[in-house]
C-alpha cells in the first residue's frame, strides 16, 4: 500500500498519515494537488489531504482541487488536534525573531499570537509547516518556523514557545482519497460514524433556490453538518454549495434528495461516504 502526502518530514499531514496508515509505505510530496496526482497516475494507492481547520476554515486548494481536477473518491475522514509551536534553531529573545515561516493555514491559526508578540517579523509563507521548520535549520539569520513537536525532532529545532494558535481547540480534518481500483482497508472502514460529502449547483439564480434545496434535506430529516459555497469559476455570483451530511449516499432518504433535486434541474455529485476517526493519542506519539 502507498500513501502520499504533503511533506517534507515533520508535517501535519505526515502524523495524519502515521495514525491511519501505521507501518505503511508514505511518499512525500511538495504541494497538496501533487499528492492527488499520484494517486490518480496509479503512483500511489491513497492519498491523505488537510481539508479543514477549527480556526481557519476550509483548505481551499485541497476542495477546488479535488472538485475540478482530481475528481477521486473520498474514502474516509481523520480529525487530529493541532498544536502549533514557534520552533527556532537556538534559544533566542522573541524580540530577536525577524522572520517567521510556515504554511499559511498555520500562520493564520496563530495570527493573535504573532501581531502582538513578534510586531517586527515578517511572516513568510511555504508550502507546508515541514518546509518552514526544514527552511529555519539551515538559516543563519535569527528566524524561527511555525510547526509541531515532530517536525522540531526532525529538523533538530528548539521549541522557544509551544501552543502558539489563538485558540485552544484547534483541529484539523484530514481526508483519505484512493484510487478507485485499491481496496480501502479494514481499518480505515471499520467506523460506525458515517459521512456523506456531496455538492449541488443550481439551475439558475432564482428567489428561494437555495432554500429548496435545504428543504429537500430538512423534510427527510438528514442532518447536515456542513455546508459552504464555493466559485464555480465561470462568471462572478456562480457558486456551487459542498454539503456534509450525516448519511450514507445508498440510504433511501438520500436517494429520494437526489432525484428531487434532480427534478428541480439540480446538479448532486456524491464526492464520498465514508467512515469518521478520531485521532486517538499513543504512547510516544507527537501531538
Ligand atoms: O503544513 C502542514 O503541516 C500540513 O500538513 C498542512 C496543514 C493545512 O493545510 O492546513 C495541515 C494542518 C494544519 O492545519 C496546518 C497546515
Amino acid at each position: 500500500m502507498k500513501i502520499s502526502y504533503l511533506g517534507p518530514k515533520g508535517t501535519f499531514t505526515k502524523m495524519a498519515v502515521d495514525a491511519l496508515f501505521p507501518g505503511e509505505e508514505a511518499y512525500s510530496y511538495a504541494t497538496i494537488p501533487q499528492c492527488m496526482d499520484a494517486v490518480t497516475n496509479g503512483e500511489m494507492d491513497y492519498c491523505v489531504v488537510p481539508v479543514e481547520n477549527t480556526i481557519e476554515g476550509t483548505v481551499p486548494i485541497t476542495m477546488d482541487y479535488l472538485i475540478h481536477q482530481a475528481k477521486l473518491p473520498i474514502v474516509g475522514e481523520i480529525v487530529i488536534p493541532i498544536r502549533q509551536h514557534l520552533l527556532t534553531k537556538n534559544e533566542l529573545e522573541l524580540s530577536e525573531i525577524n522572520a517567521v515561516y510556515s504554511h499559511s493555514h498555520a500562520i493564520a491559526q496563530c495570527h493573535q499570537f504573532l501581531h502582538t508578540k513578534l510586531p517586527q517579523a515578517v511572516t513568510h509563507a511555504t508550502s507546508s509547516t515541514g518546509t518552514a521548520a526544514e527552511m529555519v535549520a539551515e538559516m543563519e539569520e535569527p528566524a524561527a518556523a511555525i510547526g509541531n513537536e515532530l517536525a522540531a525532532k526532525e529538523f533538530g529545532l528548539t521549541i522557544l514557545q509551544e501552543d502558539i494558535h489563538d485558540y485552544a481547540n484547534n483541529h484539523t480534518r484530514f481526508f483519505i482519497l484512493a484510487n478507485p481500483a485499491a481496496k480501502v482497508p479494514e481499518t480505515i472502514v471499520s467506523s460506525t460514524n458515517r459521512k456523506t460529502s456531496l455538492y449541488v449547483t443550481l439551475p439558475r439564480d432564482y428567489a428561494g433556490a437555495l432554500h429548496q434545496v435545504l428543504a429537500a434535506f430538512a423534510w427527510r430529516n438528514i442532518n447536515m453538518s456542513k455546508i459552504e459555497s464555493r466559485p464555480m469559476k465561470t462568471g462572478l455570483g456562480n457558486y456551487f454549495f459542498i454539503m456534509d451530511v450525516t448519511c450514507e449516499a445508498e440510504d433511501i432518504l438520500f436517494q429520494g434528495v437526489q432525484q428531487e433535486l434532480t427534478a428541480l434541474g439540480c446538479s448532486l455529485t456524491v464526492l464520498g461516504s465514508y467512515p469518521i476517526h478520531q485521532y486517538e493519542k499513543k504512547a510516544g506519539a507527537n501531538l
